[in-house]
């Protein structure tokens, strides 16, 4: 056959690629590279060796040049030749292809291996003296009855170098190869091919066709195949390759397996726990049904099922079943769970969950929800429990309003209204036995006492008390919970309040309830109050948490706020509102000599000292170091005075002591009762030691004392948010203009309108107010007014200030002063009538404490001062009630002062 080929043949080299004989493939060259090949019908594929070939001489390492290039003249300038394998294939064009412009597509079948004798340089280009070398059929001849008996047995080591032998175990380990390739699942293709080939086409082929189809396969592997013309030395190369081969896929199997053993401990356990569970689920099917309350056989470790009993009474399943498999913890839980006496409806979402806890591996992020999930239903108090408290919530057991009543006295100066207002409450739920009464919301300034207030009434129920602080609350979540399809989801606070309550019936503190956000894109959170609020909804409180409906009926809710406007409608409407407001300076020095005082020298362990506070140095204290209606801050500087007499004494006992008895002091936690006061230690505090101890006063009261009775200057009264009132002065001037009005003094829009108002009353009634000498005269038309409220950096606002700003402007104009022991507060109308305001006992408070004497409200607010005004400020003050702008004139100007007024002609402009 070899003759038959011809012995010089055009040269494709080949970079980074091999061709052997059987093999059927395809170059992509370009036209000018093609041209001179596709002129013959045989060429020989040369793989090139390595530009700097340095490793041996079969020319190990071929450049990484991916497309075959023919050599040309222009190439043969270059080294190229020089790197000539010294075996090549000689191959058949079977087809040229060159549809694409400047690009030839030649297919080509390898036929037999060739050595290269000689290059010559014939017609322009190079070609190669060739020797070929083809395989016969006797060369390739095998034992093919015994092929498939034979086996790699002892018997037949005999015939390990034989022709046979190498063939048979080229076929075992060609087919071992194969199905181990399909398990890794290569490409069907390739195994389509191999596996065909392997029954019809010779052993050399099968080399061929392997040797080019795996990739595993080296190129110096290839090389080999091409330059062995000995056949079994190739199918020894071949057995070397695929054993290679096999070697490397069998070790990836065994990585596999051992990876997967280590990663299926989980996985068997899970399959374990699964194959138990079906065994359980077979016996429960066959479980006891037992008349009386449920029990479980046991649930000691070493059993191997549990048997579960149901209850006959309710169907349901009455205890949780533990599980061998459950881990020391899970164990504890469903125990918790068991005890936690779970109404059937959530007995069953638990059995639930709880099966899927089993199911999940440890370490997976739900197991860990799922774990404290079941752990809050197993802490929530789902049913009353026999040591809970006697009082409300159990219809057997009494409130005692005398207890609640001694209780709240102990806690609490004054506050008579509040403490009658608490105990009809409490006597409501005494008699009705349940607590569908509203919802107690105590409004009032800081510092008064709701707080307290509220622990007082627990205590005197002796029930548990919660503070759930609203302040800044925006998202509905936090009060209803995350669901928990979130991460780092949470139960919401009333659920977590339950919770740490441990008790059904315990009173929770919703504390600044006026503080909370509403409608905030996270959803309104006063909303989500609504339902906990609403008696007839609350006993199936879903928290997105605990998705669990929850009874929060036996809960004892009571709301504080500072101030009434920014709680939401339907909430507010829900609540009973109980205001209390801020404290005189009698009260708060009561509050002081009584529980403050006494609290504070017990808390720096002085109560045995016999410190005394006089009453003068308390007053200095609350009027030069507070400002506030409650009694937070005076507390505050009263710990102050304490802690000051502390060091004092520490001081001294320093001094008078020897070292060893200092030593002794030191250590004791806090003074002995038996240690008296040495004579250095002065027991008094007096108002000469207040600054000294507090440093500067802090405030300075405004006194109309210092003031001068000028016309243009009348005193209103104040209210600020906080609870604080005080007098403020408004201040008019006049001066030549053209009617303007200037207003100054960080003004509010409701202010600046108080102001238009009285100035369009007066305008109008400037006649008979005898401002004007005829009806027609125009009043301010050669004049500007300038209306000022002296400390400009405080923001104002409110309509109180109207009937002040007429008597000021009034005043002004007519020369005659309103005297400054009076001052006034109220808003007006353009028709003059005077409305009623908010704040009258701090505003009366503070105008007592500054030294007013009569005070002009509206008619309308007489009856805060009888309820709300202490008898000894109503005594010390005259009110006057103004039902009109025209009575206050008459109680702030002598008439007959002014041009025309008379008390018949007034009414006779009004109509
Ligand atoms: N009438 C009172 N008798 C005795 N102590 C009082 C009285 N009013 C307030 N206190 C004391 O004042 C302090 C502050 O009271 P509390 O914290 O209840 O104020 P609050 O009204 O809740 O204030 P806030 O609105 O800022 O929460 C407490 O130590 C309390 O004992």
């Amino acid at each position: 056959m070899s003759l038959l080929l011809p012995e010089q043949l055009p040269i494709l080299p080949l970079y980074d690629k091999v061709l052997l004989p059987s093999i059927v493939t395809n170059f992509v060259l370009s036209d000018t590279e093609a041209n001179h090949l596709i002129k013959h019908d045989l060429i020989v594929c040369i793989p090139l060796k390595k530009k700097n070939n340095n490793s041996n001489s079969r020319g190990d390492g071929i450049n990484t040049i991916t497309s075959a290039t023919a050599i040309t003249a222009a190439d043969a300038l270059n080294d190229d030749l020089s790197r000539l394998y010294h075996f090549g294939c000689t191959a058949e064009i079977l087809k040229v292809d060159q549809s694409l412009p400047g690009t030839t597509v030649l297919h080509v079948q390898g036929l037999c291996r060739s050595r290269i004798l000689d290059i010559i340089y014939e017609g322009a280009c190079f070609e190669a003296v060739l020797k070929h070398y083809f395989f016969t059929e006797e060369d390739e001849q095998e034992n093919e009855e015994d092929q498939d008996e034979f086996t790699l047995s002892n018997d037949n080591k005999n015939k390990n170098d034989g022709l046979a032998y190498q063939a048979t175990q080229f076929r075992i380990l060609c087919k071992e190869y194969i199905t181990r390739m399909q398990e890794f699942s290569v490409s069907d293709v390739i195994l389509l091919q191999l596996t065909k080939s392997m029954s019809r086409q010779p052993l050399s082929s099968i080399i061929s066709l392997l040797f080019c189809l795996t990739e595993s396969t080296t190129l110096n592997d290839k090389l080999r195949a091409l330059e062995t013309v000995h056949f079994q030395k190739l199918l020894e190369l071949g057995n070397q390759v695929v054993s290679c081969h096999l070697q490397c896929l069998r070790k990836s199997t065994e990585m596999q397996q051992t990876l997967e053993q280590t990663l299926d401990k989980h996985r068997r356990e899970f399959y374990l726990r699964h194959q138990f569970h079906s065994i359980e689920r077979n016996q429960n099917n066959h479980s006891f049904v037992l008349p009386q309350q449920s029990t479980r056989l046991s649930t000691g470790k070493n059993n191997r099922y549990n048997i579960t009993f149901k209850n006959i009474n309710n169907n349901a399943i009455d205890i949780i079943a533990p599980s061998n498999e459950d881990d020391e913890e899970l164990a504890d839980l469903v125990n918790q769970l068991n005890k936690a006496n779970l109404p059937p409806y959530a007995k069953s979402v638990v059995i639930r969950d709880l099966k899927r806890l089993r199911k999940l591996m440890p370490s997976t992020p739900e197991s860990g929800i799922l774990r404290s999930y079941l752990e809050l239903v197993a802490a929530l108090p789902w049913q009353q429990q026999q040591q809970e408290s006697t009082s409300i919530g159990n219809p057997h057991a009494d409130v005692s309003i005398a207890v609640a009543q001694k209780h709240l006295d102990a806690d609490h100066y004054g506050l008579e209204q509040v403490k009658r207002r608490i105990l009809e409450y409490l006597s409501v739920i005494k008699v009705k036995k349940d607590l569908s009464p509203p919802i107690l919301c105590l409004v009032g300034p800081p510092g008064v006492g709701k707080t307290t207030l509220a622990r007082s009434i627990a205590t005197a129920l002796n029930r548990k008390f919660y503070r759930m602080s609203l302040g800044s609350i925006r998202d509905e979540a936090e009060i209803r919970g995350h669901r928990r399809t979130y991460v780092a989801a949470m139960p919401g606070l009333l659920i977590n309040g339950m919770r740490k309550c441990g008790v059904k019936n315990p009173v929770i503190l919703l504390d600044e309830i006026d503080k909370m956000v509403q409608n905030s894109h996270q959803g309104d959170p006063a909303a989500a109050l609504l339902e906990v609020l609403d008696p007839s909804q609350n006993s199936t409180f879903m928290d997105h948490f605990l998705n669990i409906p929850f009874d929060l009926s036996q809960v004892l809710f009571i709301a504080t706020a500072n101030s009434m406007d920014t709680i939401s409608g339907p909430l507010l409407d829900r609540m009973e509102v109980v205001h209390l407001s801020g404290y005189t300076t009698d009260e708060k020095i009561h509050i002081a000599r009584s529980y403050l005082w006494p609290k504070q020298l017990e808390a720096h362990g002085l109560s045995k000292m016999g410190i005394e506070l006089s009453d003068s140095a308390l007053l200095y204290v609350i009027e030069h170091y507070t400002q506030e209606s409650g009694v937070r801050n005076l507390d505050r500087n009263i710990a102050s005075l304490c802690r000051y007499k502390c060091k004092e004494y520490a001081d001294m006992t320093e001094k008078t002591s020897k070292p060893k008895k200092i030593q002794h002091h030191l250590q004791m936690s806090s003074p002995s009762p038996n240690l008296t006061l040495s004579s250095n230690l002065k027991s008094n505090i007096d108002v000469d030691d207040i600054h000294t101890i507090l440093g500067a006063p802090r405030f300075e009261f405004d006194m109309v004392d210092g003031e001068e009775s000028l016309p243009g200057v009348v005193f209103g009264l104040a209210y600020a948010q906080g609870g604080l009132g005080g007098i403020l002065p408004i201040e008019v001037n006049q001066m030549p203009g053209r009617g303007r009005l200037t207003l100054t003094g960080s003004l509010g829009d409701v202010l600046k309108e108080s102001a238009y108002i009285a100035i369009s009353w007066i305008k109008s009634n400037a006649y008979v107010l005898g401002l004007t000498t005829s009806r027609k005269e125009e009043l301010l038309s050669d004049m500007d007014l300038h209306i000022h409220m002296p400390n400009g950096a405080l923001p104002k606002e409110g309509p109180s200030a109207g009937i002040t700003m007429v008597m000021a402007i009034v005043s002004l104009l007519s020369g005659k002063p309103v005297p400054k022991t009076t001052a006034m507060t109220g808003e007006i109308t353009l028709r003059g009538q005077i409305r009623a305001i908010g704040g009258v006992k701090e505003k009366v408070i503070s105008a007592h404490r500054a030294g007013v004497e009569r005070i002009l409200l509206p008619v309308t607010n007489q009856r805060d001062i009888l309820q709300d005004v202490p008898e000894n400020i109503r005594q010390s003050i005259k009110f006057v009630y103004c039902k009109s702008l025209w009575d206050a004139v008459e109680a702030c100007f002598d008439y007959d002062g002014l041009n025309t007024m008379k008390c018949s002609t007034r009414y006779a402009s009004h109509l």
